[in-house]
């Protein structure tokens, strides 16, 4: 079965320690609902790796992110706002996907 959500492998640790409970995306990935339950794999071969179920999908603006955005993912604020420029250059428009795992598949 093909996941319904991707992560680059790299952050896999911290999301199967619960460390990372939170994920931001473009509009493109801003679909989600509360509640939905979400097969989770690798970006580089789809592999499921976990289950998470989608507690919120709040709107922010690259320019907002804040430290506790940046604790939720398990990193420095200064590394958030680096990983997000790489992924999504020059996008105005993200959101906040806060979740919790369910499962490790
Ligand atoms: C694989 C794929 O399609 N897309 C993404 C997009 C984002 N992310 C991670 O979410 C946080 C904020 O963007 C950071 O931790 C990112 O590295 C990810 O792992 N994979």
């Amino acid at each position: 079965m093909k996941p319904d959500i991707t992560f680059y492998r790299r952050f896999a640790a911290d999301i199967l320690s619960d460390k990372k409970t939170i994920t931001i995306r473009n509009q493109a990935e801003s679909h989600f609902n509360p509640g939905e339950k979400l097969r989770v794999g690798y970006e580089d071969n789809n592999d499921i790796f976990c289950t998470i179920e989608v507690i919120s999908v709040v709107p922010v603006a690259p320019g907002d992110l804040t430290n506790d955005h940046a604790r939720q993912e398990n990193m420095s604020l200064a590394e958030l706002q680096a990983v997000i420029s790489q992924i999504y250059p020059g996008e105005q428009q993200l959101y906040v996907i806060s979740f919790r795992r369910i499962d490790e598949c």
